[in-house]
């Protein structure tokens, strides 16, 4: 056991110069007796032969079992290779099937449950993954599809880790519950999300920084969850990251030359390469100061270059254009939009403009759930409000002989009660320059003819001009944030109270829309009085009350809906008021 430990040989060894060379008679150990035993020695157990050939056999021991634990063990990311790795001839081969196994030997995070699968309640969402569900049963590998994630799941363990194999565990957090998504070639598909969507989650798992939990996704045909297809995949990806990973000291040119050496790309097109991507995100003038120096939206610009080098197949752009002034915004979205033919983007953002430029499909999601999927029009068209119509009027060519105040309020008037007649709306932004009205979506067969009358009658209206467009994706991301932030909270069955200004307070059902005020029934309101609720989002997307309608008296045919769980009621102590929430369907029927 003793020699197993090269410094024990070494000192052993060492002691055996010693002890030959420290007499004035000692002959010291010359090569040709090497493997005899020092003259007077009685308890010769090893000779210096000996210990030189423990110490080779030691150095091959200790260094096959290295590279056996660097595998087996755990990296910064939690990957690491099954115990008998080696026993798989793919490891050898560099061909076929080699998975790779996230968490600690121990296993604290393989046992992690997969988070229960929901069926998603959107019709285009539901149609992607039945199209990917059903190329992955029939083993068809999409030609146009450049990536394909079939049900990714990924589980975050809140384990805290004591010593090697004792674990203690905290519920485990669902930050990808189940993805089914195609990224098509050619094709720039943009994420969208609130903060803790889990879109660095997806791409963390694509680039293959974080270990999938369950499903899988491939890349060109490489799947991610084995070791050969990610280094495959390696090859074919260029990734910037969501935070710049830059060393101050090197500087732009230095950060290209050296990614592009690890990329493998010939030492003779290494300085022309670092000089056209330098070029391209104009950084040629600063291409020989340190990174250290540089602002942030130039190392933004530098990130996005060294992500295009070796011209891969796939881009993942994690937050490109944060920190970018205007100016370098748009100019890298002119290379966005260039690096798009022949290959396929995946970018995140949190500019609803930039994924309106750049994108040919977008994907929104929240609590770790794909919640819809479609072009920026389709989804304007079907989350989106509706139509905003923008109704121009001059002050000088109408109403001579009226005061300009009094011509302003007149045919404002006229034009409100033209909506209002025709399309039952009132203006959403009024002023004197123009009025603003968001058309429903169930409204919109009546446009065309009512924009003819309009247009026919803009002289009579003093109308200057009157445009019409979507909703912005802006409010679509709000409206799809807000519905999954109040899908969570009526899962959990979260309460807030309600005060409204009459001075009542009660308790509510985060998100609920319309509630019945506890005890408000009266001989003239027999059913009670209802309040409608409107909601916001703060700077953590919680849903916040912003406010509340008139008290109203709930009409015969509004229905309560299942009534909250009483989740923050302590035994021992008053049972807060909780009021009813009434299905806001029958507003529908109303309208
Ligand atoms: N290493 C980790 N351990 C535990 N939870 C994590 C870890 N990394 C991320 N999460 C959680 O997973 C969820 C998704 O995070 P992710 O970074 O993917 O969100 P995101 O959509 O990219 O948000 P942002 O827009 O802020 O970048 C978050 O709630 C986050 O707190």
């Amino acid at each position: 056991m003793w020699s197993f430990f090269p410094p024990n040989l070494l000192a052993q060894a060492l002691n055996m110069f010693k002890d030959a060379s420290s007499q004035p008679e000692g002959v010291g150990i010359s090569w040709d007796r090497r493997a005899d035993c020092p003259p007077d020695s009685s308890d010769c157990v090893m000779t210096i032969d000996g210990i030189y050939k423990w110490l080779a056999s030691t150095f091959i021991l200790w260094f096959v079992l290295a590279i056996y634990f660097d595998n087996i063990i755990p990296n910064a990311s939690g990957l690491r290779k099954p115990l008998f790795y080696f026993l798989n001839p793919s490891y050898w081969t560099g061909k076929g099937e080699n998975k790779v196994k996230e968490g600690n030997i121990c296993r604290c995070i393989g046992l992690e449950p997969l988070p229960e699968l929901i069926t998603p309640d959107d019709e285009d969402v539901l149609e992607e993954e039945n199209l990917v569900k059903q190329q992955a049963r029939e083993g068809i590998d999409d030609p146009n599809a450049a990536v394909q994630i079939h049900g990714l799941v990924k589980t975050y363990p809140k384990t805290i880790k004591i010593g090697c194999c004792r674990c203690k565990q905290t519920p485990p957090y669902h930050a990808i519950n189940g993805l089914w998504v195609n990224f098509r070639k050619d094709q720039l598909f943009c994420l969208l999300g609130p903060n803790g969507a889990g879109k660095t989650t997806t791409i963390n798992c694509l680039i293959g920084i974080s270990p999938v939990t369950g499903g899988d996704a491939t890349i060109y045909g490489h799947s991610v969850r084995n070791s050969v297809g990610m280094s495959n995949i390696r090859k074919l990806i260029g990734v910037c990251p969501q935070f710049d990973i830059l060393w101050d000291a090197l500087s732009g040119q230095e950060h290209l030359y050296l990614f592009a050496s690890i990329k493998g790309q010939p030492p003779n097109y290494i300085e022309s390469i670092a000089y056209k991507l330098l070029d391209e995100v104009r950084l040629t003038e600063s291409a020989n100061g340190r990174a250290g120096s540089y602002s942030g939206g130039m190392k933004r610009r530098l990130s996005f270059a060294i992500a295009l080098i070796g011209d891969p197949k796939l881009v993942i752009l994690d937050e490109p254009t944060t920190g970018m002034d205007p100016i370098s915004r748009r100019h890298v979205w002119d290379i966005i939009k260039d690096a798009k033919r022949g290959r396929a983007i995946v970018l995140t953002t949190h500019s609803m403009e930039e994924a309106d430029v750049l994108s040919d499909r977008i994907g929104i999601m929240a609590k770790g759930r794909l919640r819809c999927i479609g072009t920026s029009i389709r989804l304007k068209s079907r989350f989106g409000t509706g139509f905003i119509a923008n109704v121009s009027f001059s002050r000088s060519d109408v109403g001579q002989a009226l005061p300009v105040e009094d011509t302003i309020t007149e045919t404002h008037e006229a034009v409100k009660q033209f909506f209002k007649y025709n399309l039952k709306i009132e203006p959403k932004v009024e002023n004197e320059a123009f009025l603003t009205f968001v058309i429903p979506h169930d409204r919109e067969s009546l446009l065309t003819k009512i924009f003819k009358d309009l247009e026919e009658r803009k002289r009579e209206f003093g109308i200057t001009d009157i445009q019409i467009g979507l909703t912005t994706l802006n409010e679509v991301f709000l409206n799809i944030a807000k519905k999954a932030e109040l899908e969570s909270a009526t899962a959990e069955g979260r309460l807030t109270t309600l005060t409204l200004t009459s001075g009542t307070s009660f308790q509510i059902l985060i998100g609920a829309q319309l509630v019945r005020i506890p005890e408000s029934e009266s001989v003239e309101n027999p059913t009670g009085l209802m309040v409608e609720v409107y909601w916001d989002q703060d700077d953590a997307g919680n849903l916040r009350i912003s406010g509340h309608s008139n008290e109203m008296p709930i009409p015969p045919g509004a229905q309560a809906m299942a009534s909250s769980s009483n989740s923050n009621t302590n035994s021992g102590q008053t049972r807060p008021i909780q009021a009813i929430v009434i299905d806001p369907s029958f507003l529908n029927r109303h309208d």
